[in-house]
């Protein structure tokens, strides 16, 4: 029967998160000739001042510059990023070494999280088929009908339905609160004992403070610090540490003793007294793994972006991941002439075992990383990687090169991985002339 909400002869798509991929999304839908509808918990970010307790800037690499293509926009945000052409490793007695992510072409880009969510949003809202509804948190909404219900600041509530409802809203989505109560709906989350805190290196006399073109990584093991340039010149340094030790640390002395002894070299770059009040601006905020499927339910609903899959950062792809989703349903879109109760089931069926490996590598990444990787072994790792890429180019190519630099979906770039460490080690028994 006729859907009683439907404005027009187009369907109505409720884009529950105005965050990233929701942003995202509703150009992809809106570029389709949808109403769409966005429902943002939070006000405008285009009015407030700062988001805080948020990462600042993350690495958009290949998956995510494909979606951003996809609705017009990866020249604007390419234009506003930062290009990192390698990482620049930083020993403990200060030594620096970069090791180049690829061959001249292959970078990636350090782009400024809000500013990012803004281009979105306000790309969004040049179809004149796209509403933004912001201070609307969704409480509550049923499959059968397609009904939602938001909260309002003002603690009064409003109900609206729709033919789709899209849940982008991260993490810890409301959207995914109702699949938890269908029978056959997997679920796993996992905090992860380390935490991540923020620190910003200031620029010295009007300077980087250290090479901007390069993803700066201080391998402790346990410890881990990476740094990535921002357009005003500063370094947003993201200290990744497990809550104990973060706990361990309570007066500035302390702070400095810590940063003396695991990262000498960034004191005098971020500054002994930026140090001893930054430490304690904010607690160091947790990270959890969240999979999950199926990502939809009947014809009505269905998750992308951290509401399907929150990953460990030890990638850089959450985002690009959620982005990619985009283009995937997009493209399923196509294939079953936008008929939801096809496509939504096979979206799940092909982008369900890809998520997860993108979970799964990242988790790998960390338990690898706080495991083994300090920074002789990370050089190590990726000289090898970069030379067997070299001599046998079609046989061996990095996983993180499939990971950051092309679409090879995430599960066949993992199953790759294992064949070819297994090639690999194989020639190296058999002394193949390395
Ligand atoms: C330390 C750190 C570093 C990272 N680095 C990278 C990186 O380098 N590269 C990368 O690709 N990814 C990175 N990520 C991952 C990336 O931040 C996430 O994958 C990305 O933000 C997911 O976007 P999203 O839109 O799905 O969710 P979110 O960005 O969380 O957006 C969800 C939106 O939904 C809204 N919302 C929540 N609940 C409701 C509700 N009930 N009703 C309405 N709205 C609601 C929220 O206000 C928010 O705006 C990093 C993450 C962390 C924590
Ligand atoms: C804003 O906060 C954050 C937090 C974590 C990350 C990012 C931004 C961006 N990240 C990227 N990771 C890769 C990668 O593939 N691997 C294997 C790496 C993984 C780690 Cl943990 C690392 F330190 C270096 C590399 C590396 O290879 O350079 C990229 Cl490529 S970009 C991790």
């Amino acid at each position: 029967e006729e859907s009683a909400h439907r404005r027009g002869d187009k369907k109505v798509v409720a884009v529950v998160g105005g965050g990233l991929v929701g942003a995202l999304n509703a150009c992809f839908f809106a570029k389709r000739g949808f109403e769409v509808e966005v429902f943002e918990t939070r006000e405008d970010i285009r009015k407030a001042k700062v988001v805080k307790g948020r990462s600042i800037n993350l690495a958009l690499s290949h998956r995510g510059r494909q979606a951003l293509k996809h609705v017009g926009m990866e020249d604007k945000i390419v234009s506003k990023g930062i290009p990192m052409n390698a990482r620049m490793i930083h020993s403990l007695s200060g030594k620096q070494s970069p090791i180049p992510y690829g061959k001249k072409g292959q970078y990636i880009l350090s782009v400024d999280r809000a500013n990012l969510n803004k281009e979105l949003l306000t790309e969004a809202e040049t179809y004149p088929n796209t509403t933004l509804n912001f201070d609307h948190k969704l409480q509550d909404w049923r499959a059968e009908t397609g009904l939602m219900t938001f909260a309002r600041p003002d603690g009064s509530k409003t109900q609206t339905q729709a033919d789709l409802i899209v849940g982008c809203d991260g993490a810890f989505s409301a959207v995914r609160k109702q699949f938890l109560r269908r029978s056959r709906f997997n679920y796993s989350q996992t905090y992860i004992p380390h935490g991540y805190m923020e620190l910003t290196m200031p620029p010295r006399n009007g300077e980087f403070a250290m090479k901007p073109n390069y993803l700066h990584i201080w391998p402790r093991n346990t410890f881990m610090m990476i740094a990535l340039p921002n357009l005003d010149k500063t370094f947003t340094c993201t200290l990744f540490m497990p809550f104990e030790e973060f706990e361990k640390i309570t007066t500035g002395d302390e702070v400095i003793e810590f940063f003396q002894k695991y990262f000498p070299d960034a004191i005098p770059l971020i500054g002994a007294a930026a140090l001893r009040r930054d430490y304690f601006r904010l607690p160091a905020q947790a990270m959890v793994s969240v999979k999950c499927s199926p990502y939809h339910i009947g014809d009505k609903c269905v998750l992308m972006g951290d509401a399907a899959h929150a990953v460990v950062p030890f990638y850089g792809q959450g985002m690009n991941a959620g982005f990619e989703d985009c283009i995937v349903f997009d493209e399923i879109m196509n294939q079953f002439n936008e008929d939801f109760s096809v496509v939504l089931p096979e979206y799940s069926r092909v982008r369900v075992p890809d998520d997860h490996a993108i979970a799964d590598l990242a988790m790998y990444n960390y338990v690898e990383m706080r495991a083994h990787v300090n920074s002789k072994w990370f050089i190590f790792r990726k000289h090898v990687d970069n030379l067997l890429h070299l001599l046998m180019p079609k046989t061996i190519i990095p996983l993180y090169t499939m990971v950051t630099f092309t679409r090879t979906r995430y599960h066949v770039a993992v199953e790759r991985w294992h064949w070819q460490d297994k090639v690999s080690f194989f020639l190296l028994l058999f002394n193949f002339p390395l």
